[in-house]
């Protein structure tokens, strides 16, 4: 991403981070002590998912590598570090899914389905995976899974969270954003989305963990390799290895505010009579994941040539724009909007 969008997020960061309000942090927390740090079990048990989707090759790639090499890049002191391929039927033919989209099935329901002959290959492994490093929502869950996706949006390395209350992921994306030397991507940005949603969020794979961490890093098509997006990918997970080795070790970090893009609604193409798509990504859209969206920007392109704009009445932040796997979820990009996510300081508990 380029240095204009850098600065403008970093100022941003900075106002947030002046306007900090120490007292509305402190009222969130029952357990803050005298020194305003929330205590948080440590993080010992990091799983490394690749191949949640079988043709998104970094993650995939990386798991292979990690798991041959017995794992000298990723082992951390006072950490066990498991790198998995969570759907490996659909690596091996180099799809998203079998039968269903993995990344979608991790409803409580589903996880305690009885299995049946016609039960989707990848409801089958969402119960696998859930034994593994679950149950989801138990105290015996592991603490905490990167998931490693790409996507043919131009979204850069991006970091996905679930939940605006898990103070420790959002403490881990503010390090891994802007820790020495200038953020560990530097002179790239590490943008945060936020899937939280009333209707919107889905039930991921990484969500059996107690804290859930998305790893989306783009553009690369899928079924590609690119040295680059695998640079990124790798870089971020370890940065976020080393945050957690230093929370366990007991480095006390204070409270932060971070940017993030939180996703407010999905945009379909403009269809048919037969459901058929009618219009493209305009030119004008396509790569500007991230960028600010105004009202009366163009949107789509028909094949007459005629720009559809956008309606809305406030500017918004698109993201997964011309998703290549969301064609078939009628999605053209997300709409988001910036909001700032607050975490108390965080240091590890002692007993
Ligand atoms: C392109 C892609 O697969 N994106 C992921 C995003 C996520 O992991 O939350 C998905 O739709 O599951
Ligand atoms: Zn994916």
């Amino acid at each position: 991403m380029e240095e204009e969008q850098r600065d403008a997020n970093n100022s941003w960061d900075l106002i947030h981070f002046s306007l900090l309000d120490v007292a509305s942090i402190e009222s969130r927390s029952g357990e803050m002590t005298s020194s305003h740090f929330a205590e948080e079990a440590p993080v010992r048990r990091v799983a490394l998912f690749g191949g949640t989707h079988g043709n998104e090759l970094s993650g995939v790639f990386l798991v292979k590598h990690w798991q041959q090499e017995g794992e000298p890049e990723i082992r951390r002191p006072g950490l066990q570090t498991k790198p998995f391929m969570a759907n490996p039927r659909a690596v091996e033919k180099c799809c998203r899914y079998i039968d269903c989209d993995l990344n979608r099935v991790f409803e409580k329901e589903n996880l305690g389905k009885p299995l049946a002959e016609n039960t989707p290959y990848e409801v089958q492994r969402a119960q696998e995976i859930n034994s593994i490093f679950g149950p989801k929502g138990s105290r015996d869950a592991y603490d905490l899974i990167f998931d490693l996706h790409n996507t043919t949006a131009n979204m850069g390395s991006t970091l996905i969270l679930e939940s605006s209350r898990d103070d420790f992921t959002i403490q881990m994306c503010s390090y891994i954003k802007i820790f020495p030397p200038q953020g560990a991507l530097a002179p790239e940005v590490c943008p945060v989305f936020l899937i939280e949603h009333p209707h919107l969020k889905y039930a991921t794979t990484r969500s059996v963990a107690k804290h859930p961490v998305g790893v989306e890093v783009g553009p690369q098509p899928h079924g590609v390799l690119r040295a680059d997006i695998l640079e990124k990918m790798r870089k971020i997970v370890r940065h976020g290895l080393d945050f957690i080795r230093m929370f366990n070790a007991g480095q006390a970090f204070p409270p932060c505010t971070i940017e993030a893009y939180k996703i407010v609604e999905k945009v379909d193409y403009p269809r048919g009579k037969n459901n058929e798509i009618t219009a493209l990504i305009h030119p004008d859209l396509q790569d500007q994941d991230w960028r600010p969206l105004h009202p009366g920007d163009p949107i789509f392109l028909t094949m007459e040539g005629e720009a559809i704009l956008y309606e809305g009445e406030t500017t918004v932040y698109p993201a997964f724009v011309n998703e290549a796997a969301y064609y078939e979820k009628q999605q053209a990009f997300v709409k988001t909007v910036k909001e700032a996510l607050s975490a108390r300081g965080i240091r590890v508990s002692q007993n």
